[in-house]
C-alpha cells in the first residue's frame, strides 16, 4: 500500500503575511500517517512556514534548489540550507522551471541526487507538451524524462522519490486529464521505473497527478491503480480547498 500525498506548489504566490494565514487558518489536516501533505512555499516564507507547523500534520517543501553544495551561484539556494530550516521536500524540474528557467533533465538528475544525499524527498516533475501529446510522442518524453531523471540513483533511493506526472497542456488551464488518461501516463511511468530498477521498485514509488486538480475531481483520480496523489497549484491557495483535497485522498 503505498501512502496517498497530496502537495501544494504555491508557485510565486503568497506574501509572507498571506503565508502565515493560509498555515493559521488550516484546522483539518489528517494524520500524516494516512495521507502525507505538504505546503511547497517560496524561499522566504519556508522558515516561519515551518516553525509554525511543528505540531501539525502538514509538512513543508521548496519548489527548487541548486544541485551543488555550496559556492559562488549567486541566487541560489541549497539543500543544506533547506534542511537546516526543517524542509522535507523539494519539487524538482517543475515544467515551469524547465521552460522559463533552463531546467533540463541533466540538471533534473543532479538536484534529484543532491536532494537524497541531504534526505530531502525530491518530488520529479515530469510530463509533455500538447504538441507532443498530439504528435503521439507522450509515453515517449515522459519515459525519457523518467529515465534521465532518475539515472545513477540506488533503488533505494528511487523507492523514496515522488514523481508527479503534471502534461503541462493540464497545468494552470483547467483542462485536466481525465483520470483514464493520467492513470494510464502514471503507469507508463511505473512500468518505466520497474524496466530501469525493479517491480518491487516501481511498487514503492509514488506517483502523483498534478494540472487542473480540485476538490471536486481529486477523488476520481486518488481512485486510479497508478495514481498515489496529487500536485496542485491553483487549488492549494485557499486553506479550505486545500483541506477539501485532503480529505478527499482520506477517504479514497
Ligand atoms: O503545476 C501544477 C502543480 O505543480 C499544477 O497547477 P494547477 O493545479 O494550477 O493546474
Amino acid at each position: 500500500m503505498r501512502k496517498p500525498f497530496i502537495a501544494g506548489n504555491w508557485k510565486m504566490n503568497k506574501t509572507f503575511d498571506e503565508a502565515v494565514e493560509f498555515i493559521d487558518a488550516l484546522s483539518n489536516v489528517p494524520s500524516n500517517d494516512e495521507v502525507e501533505s505538504a505546503i511547497c512555499a517560496p524561499f522566504i516564507q519556508l522558515k516561519e512556514l515551518v516553525d509554525k507547523t511543528q505540531s501539525s500534520q502538514i509538512n513543508i517543501g521548496a519548489q527548487n534548489m541548486h544541485f551543488e553544495d555550496a559556492g559562488a551561484y549567486t541566487g541560489e539556494v541549497s539543500a543544506e540550507m533547506l534542511t537546516n530550516i526543517g524542509v522535507k521536500h523539494v519539487i524538482i524540474g517543475h515544467s515551469e522551471r524547465r521552460q522559463y528557467f533552463n531546467e533540463t533533465d541533466e540538471t533534473v538528475n543532479l538536484k534529484t541526487k543532491q536532494a537524497h544525499k541531504n534526505n530531502l524527498v525530491p518530488i520529479v516533475c515530469v510530463g509533455e507538451s500538447d504538441k507532443e501529446r498530439e504528435a503521439g510522442k507522450a509515453a515517449e518524453v515522459v519515459e525519457s524524462q523518467v529515465k534521465l531523471g532518475l539515472e545513477g540513483l540506488t533503488a533505494e533511493q528511487v523507492k523514496a522519490t515522488v514523481i508527479a506526472y503534471e502534461p503541462i497542456w493540464a497545468i494552470g488551464t483547467g483542462k485536466s486529464a481525465t483520470s483514464a488518461d493520467a492513470n494510464e501516463m502514471c503507469g507508463v511511468i511505473r512500468k518505466q521505473v520497474a524496466a530501469l530498477y525493479s517491480g518491487a521498485v516501481s511498487e514503492k514509488v509514488r506517483i502523483q497527478y498534478g494540472g487542473s486538480v480540485k476538490p471536486e475531481n481529486i477523488k476520481e483520480y486518488m481512485a486510479c491503480e497508478h495514481i498515489d496523489g496529487a500536485l496542485v497549484g491553483g487549488a492549494a491557495l485557499k486553506p479550505d480547498s486545500f483541506e477539501m483535497l485532503l480529505a478527499g485522498a482520506l477517504n479514497e
